[in-house]
């Protein structure tokens, strides 16, 4: 079955978060964007809260949040108890964010990284499984 993505942005990850859907549709993902829809300027809550209810609420299996240094969208979104936002930079980053994280929306820094890199990131964001195990007790304890 194909996986459900949600995907958002401010003004300064708009065009990667663009490329970035592109790049998802191209791969078999069933993607919803969330906006913004242009360059203009935004504010990253108004953005990042929609996605991370999406995937807080399971509309979704995962969710892509891009901003300028990823900062942002990612305390936004880690305020919604069901979520586990992972700012991530290098594939090994998002590799152990599945994998010993679970963490179920990747935040991009769209002005410190390639596109190139942005989208295998996102790969592997979206290809690693959880190992559970140990890193389930830790996942567990992360809610207060
Ligand atoms: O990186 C961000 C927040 O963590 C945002 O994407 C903004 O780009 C950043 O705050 C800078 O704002 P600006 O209005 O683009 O200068």
């Amino acid at each position: 079955m194909m996986k459900k993505i949600a995907i958002g942005s401010d003004h300064a990850g708009f065009e990667y978060k663009e490329a970035l859907k592109q790049w998802l549709e191209k791969n078999g993902y069933d993607v919803k964007d969330f906006g913004t829809y242009s360059t203009a300027s935004t504010d990253y809550p108004d953005f990042a809260h929609p996605v991370a209810e999406a995937v807080e609420k399971k509309e979704f299996d995962q969710g892509v949040l891009v901003c300028g240094s990823a900062n942002g969208v990612a305390i936004t979104a880690n305020k919604h108890q069901g979520i586990r936002a992972a700012i991530c930079w290098t594939e090994e980053l998002a590799s152990l964010a599945r994998l010993h994280n679970d963490a179920n929306i990747v935040c991009i820094p769209a002005r410190f990284i390639s596109l190139d890199l942005a989208e295998k990131i996102t790969n592997k964001f979206l290809t690693e499984a959880f190992e559970g195990g140990r890193h389930a007790n830790r996942v567990g304890k992360i809610s207060c």
